[in-house]
């Protein structure tokens, strides 16, 4: 790989003799990876064989197509190794409240919500307009329950949650140098300046992420980067500037090493956060840290998030009466409409003022006149061991099912809304009249299956 002459003199500075094994790793094929979604059962095991990542049980190597089966159903979300750690570390426990202020395209978020496992609050955010709808499908793909979807800058996020959230990941932007393997183009962009201005942008973010952490919580920072500007040397600068913030230290095992003082001002302590070079461990690079705040009494909190409307009667019953019959149960307890649009949202949330909600919570249906149409988002949320009316499909219907065709069953079962399964996972909701299933696939995601990927 032609790296850029800049980058070989300064990692040639810095690593002495390591320098060689460093470059000769960019002439080696990156390294793919796939996270299993904890809330599914039943996967097959050439999904579960596959060599484990040591540091996270969830991962394994290897890849799965974006037009499979177990990538539409949320069964697995594809991840490189060393990106895995950061979730890893992160370990927020059941009932945390969470933030990841740059979330899209969703690796992170899902692994944080797969820890979650559906309870707490995971409040997920992303700056950019067109980047925060990616990070909305994967957040629907992967099913997850408890996630609030904003798209807003750190500095107006803030004084809405101040000293509120138990963990913040700031999965900061980057130089993208641990990119450059997997995405030569990552190259084109990179300079000895374009370092210089990511570590501005990120003690800009920093500067508003701490301020986020409630007292005794923790903040994650991480980037796949190997730069020292926007790695240690930042570490070094919240240390010096927030007294009540210190590292702790961080589990390292499958060849993840100390970070390395010396790259900034010497203060032992910065040990304590994580390297990831590809030379040295099966994954891409990236440096996590994470910091922890003192013990103190946190600032209150102003008002009660506003986030739609109650339901009307009529609408309360339209869904209950679906959840009864179609979901069997009715685990969703706050409700509210945004148009025609019902969505079960955190509780407790403070005033968030003028936010740009992109999400509320999780996506239940839509009211229709007087009927209730369930949501895609739904189906890849429920359990189907625990749903009543469910019906089994062949791999030949679910590719006309992703492909957005109606497809005829053998024979006709009770008409209504089914959550259509295949090999076991969820993969929508579609209504059965006579003999035909309709197709309730989301247009903007239909694809087609070709004969040699099935
Ligand atoms: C490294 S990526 C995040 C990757 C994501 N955490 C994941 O695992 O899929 C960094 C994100 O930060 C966003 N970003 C860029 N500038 C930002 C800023 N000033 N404040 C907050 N986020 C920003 C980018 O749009 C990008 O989506």
């Amino acid at each position: 790989m032609n790296l850029p002459d800049d980058f070989i003199t300064k990692y040639q500075r810095l690593l002495g003799p390591a320098a060689a094994e460093f470059f000769a790793s960019f002439d080696t094929p990156s390294l793919s990876g796939y996270r299993v979604n904890p809330a599914h059962h039943d996967l097959p095991t050439d999904l579960t064989a596959p060599e484990t990542v040591p540091y996270e049980p969830l991962g394994h190597l290897g890849t799965v197509g974006g037009r499979t089966l177990m990538h539409q159903s949320g069964a697995v979300y594809s991840q490189e190794p060393s990106a895995m750690f950061v979730g890893a570390t992160a370990a927020p426990q059941p009932g945390d409240k969470v933030l990841d202020l740059c979330a899209a395209p969703g690796g992170k978020t899902t692994h944080l919500a797969s820890y979650l496992q559906g309870t707490g609050l995971l409040v997920t955010n992303e700056i950019n307009r067109k980047r925060v709808k990616v990070l909305a499908e994967n957040v629907e793909r992967f099913g997850v329950r408890s996630a609030l979807i904003l798209n807003e800058s750190p500095d107006r996020l803030s004084p809405v949650f101040p000293d509120y959230f138990d963990k913040v990941l700031v999965d900061a932007p980057c130089s993208g140098e641990g990119m450059f393997r997997k995405d030569p183009d990552a190259m084109s962009y990179w300079s000895l300046d374009y370092v210089q201005e990511c570590a501005t942008r990120q003690r800009e973010i920093m500067t508003e992420a701490l301020k986020m952490v409630k007292p005794g919580g923790q903040l994650i920072y991480s980037t796949c980067t190997f730069a020292p500007e926007e790695d240690e040397q930042m570490m070094a600068w919240v240390l010096e500037n927030y007294p009540d913030f210190h590292l702790t230290p961080i589990t390292k095992v499958g060849g993840v090493v100390d970070a390395r003082p010396e790259w900034a001002d010497g203060n032992p302590e910065l040990k304590k956060a994580a390297r990831l070079f590809p030379h040295l461990m099966k994954g891409e690079g990236h440096f996590v840290a994470k910091l922890e705040r003192d013990a103190g009494e946190a600032a209150p909190l102003h008002g009660v998030a506003k986030l739609g409307t109650p339901l009307t009667g009529d609408q309360r019953k339209l869904w209950q009466d679906f959840a009864q019959h179609v979901l069997g149960s009715n685990d969703f307890t706050d409700l509210v409409t945004v148009k025609d649009q019902l969505f079960a949202v955190p509780a407790g949330l403070p005033n968030l003022k003028k936010c740009h909600v992109f999400r509320p919570g999780l996506h239940l249906g839509t009211f229709k006149k007087n009927r209730f149409e369930p949501a895609y988002a739904l189906a890849l949320a429920s359990d189907p061991q625990r749903v009543t009316q469910t019906l089994a499909i062949t791999a030949e219907q679910w590719r006309a099912w992703v492909h957005g065709e109606t497809f005829t069953l053998a024979t006709a079962p009770q008409k209504g809304w089914y959550l259509l399964t295949c090999a076991s996972q969820p993969v929508g909701f579609g209504k059965v009249v006579g003999t035909t299933v309709k197709n309730f696939f989301p247009k903007g995601l239909r694809f087609t299956v070709y004969d040699n990927e099935m």
